[in-house]
């Protein structure tokens, strides 16, 4: 029976393992973490995150030919297939601090499998890792190889987070970077098999190794620059009177540019597009090519100035201060679906509303009071490492309240923010929550969720991401 070991349980080693023992019930699989906590909780009813339709991958699996244990060194010395799929971090401090991915998880995961090693193993790169890093992974491998031959492979993860089951049952390519030697070939054919168990052949895609590990990255750049894009475009909506959905839509029927990832919204979270395009940038920087990094850099700089530009719109609406009032916010994840809160754009509306002194009023679904409190207590970059070595929260912010229903939420409020797109929030009796909030009521929306002109018949004032702007919002200054 061929062993597979995954070394990191989080977001990407979970589901996709889960999905690999699903589909593969001839293959033995385990997924190990330094976390213990994490571990345990992968072998509970309570799963370490929430992802649709994973309980009942893991239920199927667990415990057959499924495991989560945190015995890492066990099961990485009997595996003949190692993912691994520890976090990589934007450096925080030294060279490259605020951009280059920190390989320290990476790195000490290379240690241990050369250490604890006794046979010939194929090491598969799940992680998203600056370009050569199997170069770097393969030094440390072999140093001390004690003869063993070691196969490094870049397999990259594209799942988006939300949809993470479904992406993992249909990918649009599964891509396999290897080296150009036979036993280069013979690793990336046993992989291949894996995947062959439920993905078809022309979707498998095999390339060199440099080749993978950058199209990891451009990938993830390409994706946050359409939303850059997009959200560039909504401003000048908002100038000029044109609504960036109906603009979105009209460019998306070309069919050489599609129609998806064009939405407007409030600006792009997630733990890996700024962390990957910092990373892209740097590795331009070390060659020698800045205006490449100079291109890039504008896509974070657009979603900054767009997640400012939000709280601006706020500030100035409001008779251009928030100073003791009351703000709702809907949404905290940074997407629907999901619990993680990772670089979401939440953290830093929530931190310029209450750079101005407002209160706070906060509900998500899925975003427990701690973490909310944490994530605005946290300093930039320190929310990727793993749980047990970020920073405790020394205290939790007095403005913010954590409430678990919206009404509540907006209870007595003088606006509210939908900062996530969450569907229940689409069917809230608006109606009930202006009756039940501060006069002039506003609603700041950043998904473009809700029915504007609806809202405004029962009397919000409410401004959308790019639409035409409400006759009270056009008599305020000018956003910066
Ligand atoms: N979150 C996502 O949707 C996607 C993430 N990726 C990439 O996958 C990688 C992992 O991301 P996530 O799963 O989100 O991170 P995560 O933080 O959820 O999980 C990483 C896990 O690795 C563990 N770990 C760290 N060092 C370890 C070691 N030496 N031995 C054993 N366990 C160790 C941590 O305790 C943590 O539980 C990153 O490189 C990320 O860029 C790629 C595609 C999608
Ligand atoms: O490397 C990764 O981590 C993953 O990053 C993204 O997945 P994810 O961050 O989970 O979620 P997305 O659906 O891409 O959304 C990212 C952010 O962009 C925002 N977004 C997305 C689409 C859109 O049209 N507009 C928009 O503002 C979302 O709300 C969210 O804040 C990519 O979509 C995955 O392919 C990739 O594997």
């Amino acid at each position: 029976m061929v062993k597979i070991c995954c070394i990191g349980a989080g977001y990407v080693g979970g589901p996709t393992m889960a999905v690999i023992a699903l589909k593969c019930p001839s293959i033995e699989v385990s997924v190990v973490d330094i976390s213990v906590s994490r571990i345990t909780a992968w072998n509970s009813d309570q799963l370490p995150i929430y992802e649709p339709g994973l309980d009942d991958v893991v239920k199927r699996c667990r415990g057959k030919n499924l495991f989560f244990s945190a015995e890492v060194e066990k099961h990485v010395s009997e595996a003949d297939i190692i993912f691994v799929s520890v976090n990589t971090p934007t450096k925080t401090r030294g060279l490259g601090a605020g951009k280059a991915a920190d390989l320290t998880y990476w790195e000490s995961a290379a240690r241990m499998i050369a250490d604890v090693s006794k046979n010939d193993k194929i090491v598969v790169e799940k992680s998203t890792v600056p370009v050569k890093t199997a170069e770097a992974i393969e030094k440390i491998l072999t140093h001390n190889s004690k003869g063993i031959n070691y196969q490094i492979l870049s397999n990259p993860e594209f799942l988006a987070e939300g949809t993470a089951i479904q992406d993992l049952f249909h990918p649009d390519r599964v891509l396999i970077g290897g080296r150009d030697t036979p036993q280069g070939q013979k690793a990336i054919q046993a992989l291949k098999e894996v995947y062959a168990h439920w993905v078809p052949e022309d979707r498998i895609i095999c390339t060199n190794l440099w080749s993978a590990e950058l199209s990891k990255l451009a990938a993830n750049a390409f994706l946050a620059q359409r939303i850059s894009s997009v959200n560039a475009m909504s401003a000048l909506c908002e100038a000029t009177g044109a609504d960036v959905t109906q603009v979105a839509n009209a460019v998306g029927k070309d069919a050489r540019i599609g129609p998806k990832f064009l939405n407007a919204s409030v600006g792009f979270g997630g733990s890996c597009f700024q962390k990957d395009i910092f990373n892209l940038i740097y590795i331009c920087e070390c060659n020698g090519l800045p205006e490449v990094a100079n291109y890039w850099k504008q896509v974070i700089k657009v979603n900054d100035y767009q997640k400012s530009r939000f709280v601006n719109r706020i500030v100035s609406s409001m008779f251009n201060t928030v100073s003791g009032k009351k703000i709702a916010i809907l949404g905290f994840a940074f997407k629907k679906d999901t619990g993680d809160t990772r670089e979401t754009p939440a953290i830093d509306v929530c931190k310029g509303l209450l750079g101005d002194n407002a209160h706070l009023s906060i509900y998500d679904p899925q975003v427990t009071q701690e973490q909310i409190q944490k994530d605005l207590s946290m300093e930039k970059f320190d929310w990727d490492h793993p749980t047990h070595l970020q920073p405790m929260s020394p205290y939790g912010t007095k403005q913010v309240n954590v409430v678990w229903d919206a009404y509540e939420a907006t209870k007595g409020a003088h606006g509210l923010c939908i900062l996530t797109e969450w569907d229940e929030f689409k069917t809230l009796d608006f109606k009930m929550i202006y009756d039940n909030m501060q006069k002039p009521a506003f609603v700041f929306d950043g998904r473009n969720i809700v029915d504007a002109e609806k809202l405004r018949e029962i009397g919000f004032i409410v401004y959308s991401i790019g639409k035409p702007l409400d006759a009270w919002l056009n008599d305020m200054p000018a956003v910066a």
